[in-house]
Formats: C-alpha cells, structure tokens, sequence
C-alpha cells in the first residue's frame, strides 16, 4: 500500500486547516447560536469580545488530529482507487480512471475517515462555541480548558459514546459530498488539461477550490444537523437521532435553518481545498 498519499495528504490537510480555521469558527457559530444577525456580526463581536485569538479557538487539536483524518481521506482514496482500476497516482493521468470509480473511491474515503474525524470534530466544535474572553484573573473559567480537559469532560459527563455524538450526521454528510469532492477535482483538471499531461498548478488550485465548494455547498444541509447534534448533548438536550434532529429544526426555524453557514462554508472551502489539492499533488510529484 503506498504510503506517500498518506503523509501528503496530512501535510496538505494542515495547510488548508490554518488558512480556513477563522472562517469555519464563525460558520460553527453561526449554525448552533442564534445571537448572531450574519457573518460580519459574528466577526465584530467575535473580534470585540474575544480578539484576534476568538477565531482560533481550538485549533491546536484538528492540527494534530489532521494528520489522521486527512492522510485517512487522501490514502484511502488513492488505494481505493488503486484496488478499483490498478493504476497509481502516476499512471493514473495517462489512463484515467472512470467517474464511478472515482466516485466510489471517494465515497469509500468519506465513510471510513468520518469515524476518525468524529470525536476531534466534536472537540472542536465545543471549543469553537465557547465565547468567553481568555481567561482574566477573577473571571469565571470556561466550561472546558483545552482539548484535552474537553474530551475527558465529555467523556466523564456524557460516557465513551458521548466523544462520537453527531458521527451518524458526519458519516451521512462525508460519505457522498467526498465522491463529489473527488468527482468535481478530476473532471474540471481533466477537462482543462492535454492528454497525457499533468495539470498546471493554476488548474489544480480552481479544480481544488471549485471541488471544495461543490462538495460544502452539498454537505451544508447535514453539516447544521451534525453541529447542532454535537451541542446538544452540553445542554442535556440530546435529540433522538438525525431525524428528530432534522424535523425539530425544521419546525422551529424554518427550511433557511439547513442553509446556515453556506456563504461562509462557501468562500472558506475555495483558498482552504485549492491550497490543500495544489500541495498534495505538489508532494507527491516531489516524491515521484
Ligand atoms: C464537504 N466536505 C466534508 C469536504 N469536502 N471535505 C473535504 C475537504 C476537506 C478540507 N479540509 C475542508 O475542510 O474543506
């Protein structure tokens, strides 16, 4: 099993996380907390209450935990597609591998990278929700302290399975919007390439951001569930399952509830997936 998709797919996943991570706080936000009247709202009050640092809370967890979840995407995708139609990475731009196959394999990426995702997504979503100041001197502390002192809370308070609350949500919002991820990569750098050759960097960085957009704009509906999920259980407020969770939002706030987060989902996923797709196939091109 070739390892190098792994680690570039670590590399290039941490990349992209820095750069988006100030975008996807106010997007949590703005889907889990109704104090909020839009984007340029959550940002000045962000900013006024909490500083620069407000935007960034919790990031020091998903770039280590980035490592596992996207080298698991990346890898899993190019060995799928490896066992599918028994091409490498290289190869695979002299014979490239039909849509299903693509598709499958990034389904099968979305899937299996979900239940390692789940508990770190869960920690920062947590962490990102939590609007306090930096801890002043005679100021009440914040429910968690860290990452760390976040998952042994959860996990005292709400049992092991509580670390995997919203993983049914993050697997139903994974595993088809990675085969249109993958879908939307292939063909936009196929189409705008020569036979035979490998895409210019400027191909592969619109394929990535338009890859990202497509597939967030498609993962937004299940992504308002899966954080809504993963913040009930703080309130003893847990719904009963995707479903219950659907219809109760539903009810309460109208349709527009499932298209929380798009305009910021949409402008993060663009520079966050053109930097991650343009030093995965930089690495691995390196490596070759
Ligand atoms: C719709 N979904 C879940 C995705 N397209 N995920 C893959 C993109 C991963 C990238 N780190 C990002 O956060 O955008």
């Amino acid at each position: 099993m070739p390892v190098e998709e792994f680690v570039a797919g670590w590399i290039s996943g941490a990349l992209g996380l820095v750069l988006g991570y100030p975008f996807d706080t106010v997007k949590v936000r703005l889907q889990t907390q109704t104090t909020y009247r839009g984007i340029v709202d959550c940002m000045v009050k962000t900013y006024r209450h909490e500083s620069l640092l407000g935007f960034f809370k919790g990031m020091s967890f998903p770039i280590a935990s980035i490592a596992v979840v996207n080298s698991v995407l990346f890898g899993i995708y190019s060995n799928t597609l490896l066992a599918l139609t028994a091409t490498s990475h290289q190869e695979r731009r002299a014979q490239p591998p039909s849509y299903t196959h693509i598709f499958i394999a990034g389904c099968t990426g979305g899937f299996l990278q979900a239940y390692f995702l789940a508990p770190f997504d869960l920690i920062k979503v947590r962490l990102q929700n939590q609007t306090e100041p930096r801890a002043k001197p005679g100021s009440p502390p914040p429910r968690y302290r860290g990452p760390v002192h976040c998952a042994a809370s959860i996990f005292q308070e709400e049992g092991p399975r509580g670390l995997f609350r919203g993983a049914w949500a993050l697997t139903l919002r994974d595993t088809p919007t990675m085969g249109i991820y993958f879908i939307t990569y292939e063909c936009l750098c196929h189409q705008s390439t020569p036979e035979g050759q490998n895409p210019s960097s400027a191909t592969v960085l619109v394929a990535g951001g338009f890859a990202g957009i497509t597939s967030w704009v498609t993962a937004t509906p299940l992504d308002v569930i899966k954080s809504r999920m993963q913040m009930a259980g703080l309130n003893q407020r847990a719904h009963r399952g995707v479903l219950d969770c659907i219809v109760s939002s539903a009810r309460q706030e109208g349709l527009g509830v499932f298209f929380r987060g798009l305009t910021i989902n949409s402008a993060r996923a663009f520079p966050v997936n053109a930097v991650t797709f343009l030093s995965y196939e930089y690495l691995l091109h390196l490596w070759q």
